[in-house]
């Protein structure tokens, strides 16, 4: 499997910055200075402008970024108007030494909004109509408040610096984190920053990349700072303790491994997906699945389900075939897809006894578990290896025992928990989708909210089946289909409100090699 960007956790990023320090004599202060240039750079074309810019900076090292971006945007001739509602950083912090060289550049520090506001006013340009009762709107906000040190819930203080941050910026440029967000699970502390953009350091956070934090993160990018993190990972692999790995977490934007087609080719090379679904009201789910894997490339696409669905599946896809029964289906070894409208039924207790049965269980990409055939898999508790479950956060704590809110509140971890307890490869879907396996976690924080429609499960389940089906792994297959399900939601989203399922099916033809 290719290797990406390393996520790493709050903790083990500063464990990684002080293993730097150690080796770059002593101090972690060329990694601010680092970090501010950077951010300056990448931002250049939005700081380019004549109004005053505003950064809001707190106590810790994400206000030292902050003040550090201050002074070099003063040295660049800028107007900069510096918040600092929380107070100055501690001494002895980095942070102190960046406010240093800011005030040393003739900076300005505001405690308070009245001073901000009279100074902001002060300083526009003779163009700009102020009235004093129209709302302060500053068209560019550096957030530095929080980063990745936010220890607990904000205070009520805190919570109104959010909310006047949000509702008066224009643009938000969020330094390493979304200051609210908390950077391990992507969950508000109960507000956070919504940014344009956020440029994170030294790696990925998860909370970054899953839960709130790809709607609150704007575009994201990353500047490593030059920190090598294998020297943390290795100790952290070696660790003993039951806190779980961050060594190989990965957050992987592409889906460049879709399976080629060469020249010479035939339907056979391009594998079976059978799809166990749809009964009664149902139908849909299976033509989904069936549609999915069809036009994600699977050579043949069976459908196995009520005979009475077989005149609406065909009138969407002539192409799909039926399949007479499970016994049958599970004979041809074809990558299987189970569980959308399936039901819980006596008939679908007995398809998934059959399915679960230990003989056929033992080869590698068996297919997918979706819907239904996980709230099986909830009640009778077995470990599925060498299958791809694929729960959104209800079905994810089913299958754990616990309530959807423990799975929301820590994404991540439930997805851990779902690999030890099932040992398949698992896709947590939501927003920022996670997907956990043997060799560690990938994240995916693509998407929108335009796909929060149904049927969007069965879609992906149905990729999955066909990636498998066209030679891919299970792991690579899941990857592969939920970046490439995600990419193409967030396309269709450029023109639509919302993007349905079929939409996707639609376009996944057209997705170029
Ligand atoms: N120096 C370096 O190596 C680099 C740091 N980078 C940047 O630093 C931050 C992480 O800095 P850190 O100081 O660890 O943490 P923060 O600045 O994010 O936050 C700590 C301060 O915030 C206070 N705090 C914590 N929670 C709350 C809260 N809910 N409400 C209000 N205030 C809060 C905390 O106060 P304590 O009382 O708990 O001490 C601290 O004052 C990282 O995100 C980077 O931006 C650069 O990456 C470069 C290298
Ligand atoms: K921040």
């Amino acid at each position: 499997m290719a290797t990406y960007p390393a996520v790493l956790s709050a903790k083990t990023v500063r464990e990684a910055e002080q293993l730097w320090a150690l080796t770059h004599g002593g101090s972690t202060w060329p990694l601010m200075v680092s970090a501010a240039t950077s951010f300056v750079h990448r931002y250049q074309a939005a700081f380019n402008i004549r109004q005053p810019i505003l950064v809001v900076a707190g106590q810790g090292n994400n206000g030292g970024d902050g003040y550090y971006i201050a002074k070099l945007l003063q040295q660049a001739g800028k107007p900069v108007l510096v918040f600092a509602p929380f107070g100055l950083p501690k001494q002895g912090l980095d942070a102190a030494q960046a406010m240093h060289e800011y005030l040393a550049e003739g900076g300005k520090i505001y405690a308070t909004q009245a001073e901000l506001t009279q100074a902001f006013v002060g300083l526009q340009t003779l163009s700009y109509q102020f009235s004093p009762t129209a709302k302060i709107t500053y068209p560019v906000v550096i957030d530095a408040l929080l980063g990745s040190g936010l220890a607990r819930p904000l205070s009520q203080a805190g919570i109104d610096i959010i909310n006047f941050i949000n509702s008066n910026a224009q643009q938000v440029y969020a330094v390493d984190v979304p200051s609210g967000l908390d950077a391990d699970t992507g969950q508000p502390m109960p507000v956070c920053v919504k940014a344009t953009a956020t440029h994170s350091f030294i790696a990925y956070k998860p909370g970054l990349l899953t839960a709130n934090g790809p709607a609150n993160c704007g575009e994201l990018s990353l500047d490593s700072l030059g920190v090598e993190t294998d020297v943390v990972l290795a100790t952290d692999d070696k660790a003993s303790s039951a806190a779980p790995k961050t060594s190989r977490w990965q957050y992987d934007p592409s889906f460049t491994r879709l399976p080629c087609r060469f020249g010479n080719t035939h339907k056979s090379c391009h594998g079976n997906v059978s799809v166990i679904a749809g009964i009664g009201n149902m139908a849909g789910a299976a033509i989904i699945a069936s549609r999915a894997a069809l036009h994600a490339g699977a050579g043949r696409v069976y459908l196995q389900c009520d005979p009475s669905h077989f005149a609406a599946s065909l009138a969407q896809s002539p192409e799909i075939m039926f399949a007479d029964n499970i016994h049958s289906v599970l004979a041809s070894k074809a990558v299987l897809v189970v569980g959308p409208g399936l039901g819980r039924s006596e008939h679908a207790r007995r398809v998934m006894t059959s399915i679960l049965d230990p003989m056929h269980c033992n080869r590698q990409g068996l297919g997918v578990l979706d819907a239904d055939a996980l709230r099986y898999l909830a009640k009778h508790q077995q470990t599925v290896a060498n299958w791809v479950i694929t729960p959104h956060e209800a079905e994810a704590a089913d299958l754990l025992g616990i309530s959807a809110a423990e799975v929301t509140a820590n994404r991540l971890v439930a997805a851990l928990a779902l690999y030890e307890k099932y040992q398949a490869v698992v896709v947590l879907k939501g927003a920022g989708t996670i997907v956990a396996h043997q060799a560690g976690v990938n994240f995916c924080h693509a998407g929108t909210p335009a796909m929060a429609t149904p049927g969007m499960g069965d879609c992906l389940a149905g990729m999955i089946a066909a990636l498998i089906a066209q030679g891919l792994s299970a792991v690579d297959a899941a990857i592969t289909a939920v970046n490439w399900h995600a990419s193409v939601g967030y396309q269709l989203a450029q023109t639509q409100r919302v993007v349905l399922a079929s939409d996707i099916c639609q376009q996944l033809k057209l997705t170029p090699l």
